[in-house]
């Protein structure tokens, strides 16, 4: 059977694909040494946003996967490219971890809950109450919401997690406003993402573990796309459901590994 490609580019997401919160999938590691040895442009897109990229770099290491702290994009920084793009040197009341925060700091934002332009809400385990009824009044007197991910669950080893999508969604429900979400499968992050690494969209693949994130952005912008099954979306009766389709459906990455050439 002839195997599709040969690609160049390679975008692939981690959670899911790679990795479930720090425990490798395997072949992840063969697939990144593979693409390296082989020359590959290669960039994770994470809707991860709560560790910084030198974050991820050390947490995949220690799940043996060498990925360069440049090799990495997270819906973090896609956050801080947009609001860079649309008010440098802004205000945001933020809502999420050292990922968000770092990355709105690069930019020259100033944190605070005077007044701010947006408020931000990222990916963290720790919601608080307070902080999440400051941001409802902010938004209510003003504030522009931001998401970095529409993400309503995430996967880990030990099951599906709340998503940091499915708290804007509480937040919309108490305001009337709804969020922007500059992460996947926002074509703004897929378009970064192309630039960053130099890619083409006719020569590159996209690799997801979820439909509605993951296929669709690779989908809408003119890649060619890969689901695996071994993250969120899981059995082929859940891809049916959806009205677009990935141009193949693997079980993990393990099976992506003879593609490269
Ligand atoms: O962390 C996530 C949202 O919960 C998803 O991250 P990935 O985009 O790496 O799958
Ligand atoms: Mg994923």
């Amino acid at each position: 059977m002839t195997t599709p490609g040969p690609f160049d580019s390679w975008l692939s997401d981690m959670d899911g694909v790679l990795v479930h919160e720090g425990v490798p999938v395997p072949g992840a590691n063969k697939l990144i040494e593979k693409l390296q040895s082989a020359g590959k442009r290669f960039l994770v897109l994470t809707n991860n946003s709560i560790y910084t990229p030198r974050d991820l770099h050390v947490r995949l290491k220690n799940s043996g996967l060498q990925v360069p702290v440049e090799s990495i994009y997270t819906s973090a920084m896609a956050t801080a490219d947009f609001l860079q793009s649309q008010r440098p040197k802004g205000s945001a009341y933020v809502i999420g971890e050292a990922g968000l925060t770092t990355a709105l700091h690069e930019i020259g934002y100033v944190l605070t809950d005077y007044r701010p332009d947006y408020v931000v809400l990222g990916e963290t385990r720790r919601y608080d109450f307070g902080a999440l009824t400051t941001a409802v009044r902010l938004v209510k007197s003003g504030s522009r919401l931001i998401c970095t991910n529409p993400d309503t669950t995430g996967p880990s080893p030990e099951g599906l997690m709340l998503g940091v999508g499915a708290v804007a969604a509480m937040i919309t429900a108490a305001t009337g406003s709804e969020a922007y979400f500059p992460g996947k499968p926002n074509p703004l992050m897929m378009r970064n993402a192309l630039r960053r690494i130099g890619a083409h969209s006719e020569t590159t693949v996209m690799i997801g573990d979820r439909m509605d994130t993951d296929v669709l952005s690779g989908l809408e912008a003119g890649l060619e796309t890969v689901l695996v099954l071994s993250g969120v979306t899981d059995t082929m009766e859940e891809v049916e459901r959806y009205p677009f389709r990935p141009n193949h459906v693997k079980d993990s990455v393990a099976d992506l590994i003879d593609w490269i050439e």
